[in-house]
């Protein structure tokens, strides 16, 4: 079964082509980390994949349907989730708040209401989803106050309030220190084990990507170089020589 499929896609500027005839079947469950070097084309691929940009040929399906034409917000309504490189918490809002924020603009209605105690099911909800992502001694918190790690994770907070069968992840390791990472990685380890959730993460740290990923995609010069497991890809020579033997 998939839940995300990449037929085919191209993405060119000019007679450039940035993304090359990319195809990629992603089933329920699972996790799968793209690689490559600098400039090689994952954050493109990551942008049509979630509407930002229009493939110049080639397809995307969502649980089966066919999204390429869908604009961001209707392809995240269709259960498609997506972190940036950059923060995107409100800093001066608390941790809760943040996260009541993102569940009320899921469901429709006033934050005012949730404020007044008013809407028990997004108070409810929210709980369920710091405590998934390991935020509840934070609660309180302004998120501007919050260590990197942390921020990235209620980053997927964020995220989980949209109760998305996929997601995409922009390098979640990025700027968190060394001591922040087992922490961050356990929590985005839980995002697919048995929850029927699929991620796509992009990520330069190998020893996470080895640690979670049930296959690696490799991109390069914008092409799928190989999509295999990662002890596969690993000793995959053309991938050695083509991304690891760049030093990274
Ligand atoms: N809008 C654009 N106009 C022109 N060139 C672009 C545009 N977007 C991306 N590119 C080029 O496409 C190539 C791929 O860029 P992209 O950001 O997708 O790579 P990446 O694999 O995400 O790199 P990094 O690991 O550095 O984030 C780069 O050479 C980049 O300069």
């Amino acid at each position: 079964m998939t839940v995300l499929a990449v037929e085919g896609v191209s993405w060119r500027i000019g007679a450039v082509p940035i993304v090359d005839d990319v195809t990629l079947h992603l089933a329920p469950d699972e996790f799968v980390a793209l690689i490559g070097p600098n400039g090689a084309g994952k954050t493109s691929l990551f942008n049509l994949i979630s509407g930002l940009r229009r493939p110049t040929s080639g397809r995307i399906l969502l649980g089966g349907r066919d999204v390429t034409g869908l604009a961001p917000y209707r392809r995240a309504r269709s259960g498609l989730g997506r972190t940036f490189q950059t923060s995107a918490v409100f800093g001066s809002l608390t941790v809760t708040e943040n996260v009541a924020l993102a569940v009320q603009a899921r469901r429709g209605g006033a934050l005012r209401a949730w404020r007044r105690g008013s809407d028990r099911d997004v108070t409810v909800r929210s709980a369920q989803i710091l405590a998934e992502v390991r935020l509840e001694h934070r609660a309180g918190r302004t998120a501007g106050s919050l260590a990197h790690g942390e921020k990235r994770k209620l980053e997927i907070a964020l995220l989980l309030a949209g109760d998305p069968r996929v997601l995409l992840l922009d390098e979640p390791m990025a700027g968190v220190s060394a001591e922040d990472v087992p922490a961050l990685v356990e929590v985005i380890r839980g995002l697919t084990a048995g929850t029927g959730r699929t991620v796509l993460m992009v990520e330069h740290h190998m020893d996470v990507v080895l640690d979670l990923a049930d296959r690696v995609a490799v991109l390069h010069h914008g092409a799928l170089l190989a999509c295999d497991t990662p002890a596969a890809v690993m000793a995959d020579a053309f991938v050695q020589h083509a991304y690891l033997g760049e030093g990274l």
